[in-house]
């Protein structure tokens, strides 16, 4: 833990109750920036996650040379510069802890004819890169890593990219959309097939913004050589947040809890399918579409939770909120296993040896395997636990507090303010009984 860091104590018992909002979609907000950059015309955007990962998109597009107004209150405008209107930020773009950015801007700016260093963090700089480069070369790109295969990544100027059709040798939006951003700029077409269906929200927002595409089962196509035209976006609330909740409500009695305006993409609902067949109470009312993604509002009651074998098709599903399933596991009754999911080792963290370890300090028996994780439900016991900077791994052991019998203390959980950094002050007015402490 770096000396300036931020703990959280968390006490144990209460219940959630009342309603909120969590902030915008992770995801959504990162591509909003992207599009709207590369967009003719004004694209003005509601519900942005003000987070460290977001910001991070934002300041690069504004280092070269987008102007862009806010955050202030989850709006931005952006005056797009057009498909070919950025221009060399001169040093590297810094793209602290968020493998979304580096990965998708890769292939952004794979064929701008800019040369272009992308940087991160220590742990951003220990993730693979190779599955984003690989493809990029196969279109032309020349972009050099470490030999590790890892950040920064130098991004060279090339007289063109030729289109590819690529098949993901790993379930993962961000290589998807890699090659659909790289597309862009690519002579002829590109097409993109996914073994498994993940999270399609560049699709989606390339089509708000007026761009062609040609989507068949697993596989979508299309033209390089288009443009974009600005469009407004109202970013819902982040699943991926709401998740934390869901998790908590669910395992805490006496919890009845409203999420608003929770965005329910097929693709990212997982955490929902997952927690319904342990036994979850989950309510979904008020569906409607909002800009093209499909809004809910969510209500979650205490149930008892019982353990499953998670069903494999819905990892890529809810590949990120797996932290606050273990949490869910741990506290249900009988075992939980989870295979097909060594896609965590390569997060922020490794979170199943994190999460595993985490587990076994609150005397849990959780045992991590190459590809997930079996656990034995029935409560947890008080203790210290370490995030290992990674925020989601942080929330989740924050919200198992609500079915420990004792406190739960949590290092190194600044990394928090990368997806919600308003995560205290909401939990706090929900019912969970944390305090932060910077030292
Ligand atoms: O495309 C995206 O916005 C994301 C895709 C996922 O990563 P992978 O594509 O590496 O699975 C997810 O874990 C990440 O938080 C956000
Ligand atoms: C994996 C995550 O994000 P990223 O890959 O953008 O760092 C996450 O937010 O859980």
């Amino acid at each position: 833990m770096s000396p300036t860091d931020t703990r959280f104590h968390v006490r144990p018992g209460g219940a959630l109750q009342g309603k909120l909002r969590v902030p915008g979609d992770k995801s959504i907000s990162h591509r909003s920036i992207m599009l709207g950059s590369l967009a003719e015309g004004i694209t003005r955007v509601s519900g942005f996650l003000e987070g460290e990962d977001s910001l991070a998109t934002l300041n690069a597009f504004r280092r070269m040379g987008v102007h862009i107004q806010g955050p202030e209150d989850g709006k931005v405008t952006i005056q797009g510069v057009g498909m070919h209107g950025l221009r060399g930020p001169g040093a590297a773009l810094d793209l602290g802890n968020s493998g979304t950015s580096m990965r998708l801007l890769s292939g952004l700016l794979a064929g701008q004819g800019l040369d272009i260093t992308l940087t991160g963090d220590d742990s951003l700089s220990s993730r693979p890169m190779r599955r984003v480069t690989d493809p990029l070369a196969l279109m032309g790109a020349r972009i050099e890593t470490t030999e590790a295969g890892t950040a920064p990544l130098h991004i060279r100027p090339v007289e063109s990219l030729q289109g590819i059709d690529y098949r993901l040798p790993v379930a993962s939006a961000q290589v998807k959309s890699c090659v659909l951003l790289a597309g862009l700029y690519a002579r002829g077409e590109t097409c993109v097939t996914e073994p498994a269906p993940t999270r399609d929200h560049t699709e989606r927002m390339l089509q708000g913004f007026g761009y062609e595409l040609h989507k068949e089962g697993g596989r979508v196509c299309l033209q390089g050589g288009g443009k974009l035209v600005a469009c407004d976006i109202d970013v819902p609330a982040d699943i991926s947040s709401a998740a934390f909740f869901l998790v908590g409500a669910s395992i805490a009695p006496g919890s009845d809890l409203v999420l608003e305006h929770v965005g329910m993409n097929p693709t990212r609902d997982g955490v929902i399918t997952i927690l319904r067949l342990m036994g979850a109470d989950i309510e979904v009312s008020n569906e409607r579409d909002v800009g093209g993604e499909p809004v809910a509002d969510l209500r979650v009651r205490y149930a008892p939770l019982k353990g499953i074998r998670i069903p494999e098709d819905q990892v890529p599903l809810a590949i990120d909120e797996f932290p606050a399933l273990f949490v869910a596991a741990a506290c249900a009754e009988g075992e939980t296993v989870l295979t097909g999911a060594e896609e965590l080792r390569v997060k922020e963290s490794d979170r199943i040896q994190v999460m595993a370890d985490g587990l076994r300090a609150l005397g849990v028996d959780a045992r991590p395997t190459p590809d997930g994780m079996v656990i034995q439900g029935g409560g947890l016991q008080g203790g210290e636990v370490d995030s290992h900077g990674d925020h989601r791994i942080a929330m989740s052991f924050a919200m198992a507090a609500l079915c420990a019998n004792g406190d739960i203390r949590i290092n190194d959980c600044a990394n928090v303010n990368t997806s919600f950094p308003d995560f205290v002050r909401l939990a706090s007015g929900a019912g969970l009984s944390i305090e932060a402490a910077n030292d």
